[in-house]
């Protein structure tokens, strides 16, 4: 099997005003990559995240984008956020906000078909008209990653976004998000801290600790292995 690079982490650190979060990181994430990035709190991975974005210059090395940032395409679903009850946007109109058109009777007839599709997919139909305010915490979330996903990425980082979710609907969007994977060769970086699904919907690892990082095939990430990191 070929495998074709999409990002590069070379000698990649991130140090806060006498507070390093971590130094020295190399990694190569190929096309098709589920990759679980998992470590204590505090630890960086947010940071990490935030780095990859270019939200954040880093202190050492770099960040590369392949074969240039034109090819990649990010979507981007953060940790449980709060939205003010009155936000004036339907769950549909919230989904479509990145694309062109903007809101629903501006959106293009492809960009509407492409917003209802994931709303099915995503279980957000029966609701699509409701004010994202009045959405509960887990439809919020499931309209974060229907937004990231409506703009048909090549690399979806899930940054501890279903933490907040009950076991079935966590269940139901890692289902998706891995035939997305499977089916489409889409690039997953996924924070979490719930080890069993890593290891469920992985392909690979990166650990961080405050000695280091590891990395491997998802195989060799077990609870065990955690706390023990954690407890470096
Ligand atoms: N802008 C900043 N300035 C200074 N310190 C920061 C800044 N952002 C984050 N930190 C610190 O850097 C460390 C890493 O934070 P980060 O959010 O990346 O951790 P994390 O691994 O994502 O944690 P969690 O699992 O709790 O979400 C923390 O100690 C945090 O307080």
């Amino acid at each position: 099997m070929t495998t074709t690079p999409i990002l590069k982490l070379d000698n990649l650190g991130v140090t806060f005003p006498n507070h390093p979060v971590f130094k020295d990181l190399n990694l190569t994430i190929n096309h098709g990559d589920f990759l679980s990035i998992v470590g204590k709190n505090g630890v960086g991975k947010t940071t990490l995240m935030r780095t990859i974005l270019h939200q954040l210059r880093p202190t050492h090395g770099q960040v590369t984008y392949l074969p240039d940032p034109n090819h990649v395409k990010i979507g981007y679903v953060p940790q449980f956020r709060n939205i003010d009850a009155d936000y004036p946007l339907t769950i549909e109109d919230f989904v479509g906000l990145n694309l062109t058109g903007w809101k629903w009777p501006w959106l293009s007839r492809t960009e509407r078909q492409a917003v209802r599709e994931i709303l099915k997919e995503t279980g957000l139909e029966a609701i699509a008209k409701r004010p994202i305010g009045q959405a509960s915490g887990g439809e919020r979330q499931k309209a974060y990653l229907a937004q990231a996903l409506v703009e048909a990425p090549n690399l979806l980082i899930l940054d501890e976004s279903t933490a907040s979710l009950d076991p079935v609907t966590k269940t139901d969007l890692l289902d998706l998000v891995q035939e997305l994977n499977q089916c489409l060769d889409l690039t997953v970086l996924f924070v979490t801290h719930d080890i069993p699904m890593a290891r469920k919907y992985s392909t690979e690892y990166l650990m961080l600790t405050p000695r280091g990082a590891e990395q491997g095939p998802i195989a060799g990430l077990t609870q065990n292995k955690v706390w023990e990191g954690e407890n470096v």
